[in-house]
């Protein structure tokens, strides 16, 4: 994403202890990474346990006693960042909670050209406060890990009174911020100026907390699967089309339900085929088509290597930013998936048919996958996943059909060729298939080239070859543009499922801000609390029965059934979330009224960012088949995330767009002063 130079931001979160600002800054900073944007969390509380050692009473942060070194060495360290490692936005993540420190901030900032956006989380909900101080004090902070829980709360809950004494709330017209009150049941807006402001105060209007599930599939085994060719627009091999008749009895099954399920397809054939049974309401979006080829549609992995080697060198080396010709990459396909992301987070149960390379970009955003790593994901066919975002973890089952299917995932080679030497391969072998003009017909001249590079005749389906000319910047970004298929079908009767062989992790985003049901306050505040510090309690453990309700969990899974992870089980009841829809009252503010914009592909400008570690949860344990229900659990700290790229929401709000090679943003967009009242619904 090509971002003005100049633009650096620093997004100040405000607010006392325990209002979930290392949640939202965690979210912030990985939805803005998610979409290339180079940006990173300095949390000051880090820094303080690092200089003064995590263990301080209470009376460390009274306003008597003058310590603000930690806040000084973060800043330093952001500048630094800013100036040395090109960052555009950074987060950062303290409790800021006077005019004093906020001035101190905003004039450092301004000598380096630095803009500030200042996020204020205030938390007036008795019941919500407290179920915060619970969960921060005996679960989150690090600063209480050897405290006994009693205890750790009242000098939490002295901390907050501490800060509460000097606190400050924004009220400067002339700063830009956005004011979350109550975990976002309602917003203020200020002074936001341009694209990236704007785009993170979207994104904070929209996300999303309600429990529910996402589903991804692939679609059935195509015909051009079965030949290894990538790309075109076939249709179901003979499995494929099993795996379409089983769907309607697995979703039926294992998903709970399953009526009010709406099922997103991309607008290829093998993707309305593999819908067809479901008698589900359903919708083709073109922004879900797979990711275009170019010039390799419809060519095989060998043939692209010896028609384009260097291209397929340059592929291998950096995966995530190479461009086919006349084709996408899978920055590209990022760009392009945001508005799909963004109506993803807002709307209830969906299951996504769709293809290898989309999956692999939304399943990243949801379970928090590097750039690098993004493109070499395991989304096997003929298998069902189910993402179950939650306050703490997002966790994941797979459903693995028993029909069987080519395996289409081509690891990372171990070795690539350099440049040079691809290269020279190019120049003495293909020079004449290089310089081919790039139309539909030159593109059969290149299947001709490459049958005979081949040296056997190759399975080519020719209506499916894309016309390149329109086909990328024509992506509609929104399901209207794409031929509505919202035909309801019957489904097949009693048709038999295949075994379905199911396995499960968990990916952890850190806490969250949850709301409460209003009776018996402090009860319901300890019940949630408890829930909350049971969840954080699963850390490498097997929980088979997270994501089921209390009465769902029966019988503990037999250690040999879960490949010998073992561990309590649990029911994580927290019902009732906070599901902020200020978007639309936003739209009748005026402030969100433009539509996402066209997906503009940009040159891979920004430095590939490193969004944070992955979770070393092997990525085979999901692919093997595991008999029974296992589920492999792993837990971050709060503090270990503070670098990584924390996010469940997603905002598709575009007021102008950006163009390839350009330095600049095309525009500003400037929200003053309008304050916008969501609903919550419990
Ligand atoms: O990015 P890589 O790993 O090449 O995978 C993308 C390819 O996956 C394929 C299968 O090879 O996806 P799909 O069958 O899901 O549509 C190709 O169409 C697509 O070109």
């Amino acid at each position: 994403m090509s971002i003005n130079p100049g633009s650096r931001i620093a997004c100040v979160l405000v607010g006392l202890p325990g209002t979930s600002k290392t949640l939202v800054a965690q979210k912030v900073c990985r939805y803005l990474q998610w979409l290339g944007i180079a940006t990173k969390v300095f949390n000051v509380g880090n820094y303080r346990r690092k200089l003064f050692g995590g263990a301080q009473p209470h009376s460390f942060f009274d306003p008597a006693n003058p310590k603000g070194e930690q806040s000084r060495k973060s800043l330093r360290e952001m500048i630094y960042w800013f100036r040395k490692e090109q960052g555009v936005v950074a987060v950062f993540d303290g409790t800021n909670s006077t005019r004093a420190k906020r001035d101190l901030l905003l004039e450092e900032c301004r000598k380096n050209d630095v803009q500030v956006m200042f996020i204020e989380s205030v938390c007036e909900d008795e019941a919500l406060r407290l179920a915060k101080a619970i969960e921060t004090s005996q679960q989150c902070s690090p600063d209480y890990e050897h405290m006994q829980q009693e205890l750790a709360l009242q000098d939490f809950q002295q901390r907050v009174r501490h800060f509460e004494a000097q606190y400050e709330t924004i009220t400067e017209k002339n700063l830009s911020y956005i004011k979350l009150i109550d975990a976002g049941s309602q917003v203020i807006v200020s002074q936001i100026q341009g694209y990236v402001q704007s785009r993170i105060v979207y994104y904070l209007m929209n996300l999303h907390i309600k429990p529910r599930n996402i589903y991804f599939s692939r679609h059935g085994e195509s015909l051009y699967n079965v030949m290894g060719l990538l790309g075109g627009d076939s249709d179901l091999s003979a499995r494929g089309k099993q795996y379409a008749r089983a769907l309607p009895s697995l979703v039926a099954t294992h998903i709970p339900n399953h009526e009010r399920l709406t099922i997103w397809t991309s607008t290829k054939r093998r993707t309305i085929a593999t819908a067809k049974h479901l008698p589900n309401k359903k919708l083709a979006w073109q922004a879900l088509d797979e990711l275009e080829a170019g010039r390799a549609d419809g060519l095989t992995y060998n043939q692209v290597e010896e028609l384009f080697p260097e291209d397929f060198a340059n592929r291998d080396n950096d995966k995530y930013n190479y461009r086919y010709q006349e084709g996408e990459s899978y920055r590209d396909v990022v760009a392009r998936l945001e508005p799909v992301i963004m109506d993803l987070e807002r709307t209830d149960d969906i299951l996504i048919i769709g293809h290898q390379a989309i999956l692999r970009c939304l399943y990243a955003y949801f379970m928090n996958y590097s750039h690098e790593r993004l493109p070499y994901i395991k989304i096997p066919l003929h298998t069902v996943i189910q993402l179950s975002p939650g306050p703490y973890a997002c966790e994941e089952k797979r459903f693995k059909v028993d029909i069987e299917a080519v395996d289409t995932h081509r690891p990372k080679p171990k070795t690539t060729t350099s440049h040079n030497e691809v290269k020279e391969h190019v120049e003495t072998v293909v020079p004449e298939i290089m310089a081919a003009p790039a139309s539909p017909e030159a593109k059969h001249g290149l299947h001709a080239a490459a049958e005979a590079a081949a040296d056997k005749p190759m399975l080519c389906f020719r209506d499916s070859i894309h016309p390149h000319a329109d086909s990328v910047s024509s992506r509609a970004a929104s399901p209207a543009a794409a031929a509505p298929a919202a035909t309801a079908v019957t489904a097949p009767s009693a048709a038999p499922v295949p075994v379905v062989k199911e396995s499960t992790k968990t990916r952890v985003p850190g806490p969250t801000s949850i709301d409460l049901p209003s009776p018996g306050l402090e009860q319901t505040a300890q019940k949630i609390a408890e829930a909350m510090m049971q969840a954080n309690a699963l850390e490498s453990q097997a929980n088979p029965a997270v994501g089921l309700n209390l009465d769902q969990i029966a019988t503990p899974v037999p250690e040999q059934e879960t490949g010998g992870v073992k561990g309590p089980l649990l029911g994580l009841e927290i019902a009732t979330h906070h599901q902020g829809t200020a978007s639309a009252s936003a739209s009748a503010a005026g402030l969100v009224a433009t539509p996402p914009m066209s997906p503009v592909p940009t040159a891979p400008s920004v430095p590939s960012s490193s969004p944070g570690k992955d979770s070393d949860i092997e990525e085979e344990s999901l692919t093997t088949p595991i008999p029974g229900v296992v589920h492999a659990s792993k837990r971050f700290s709060p503090l270990d995330l503070s670098d990584q790229i924390i996010a469940e929401g997603m905002v598709g709000y575009e007021s102008y767009g950006y163009n390839s090679g350009s330095s600049g943003t095309s525009g500003s967009d400037s929200i003053d002063s309008v304050s916008l009242t969501a609903t919550t619904c419990v």
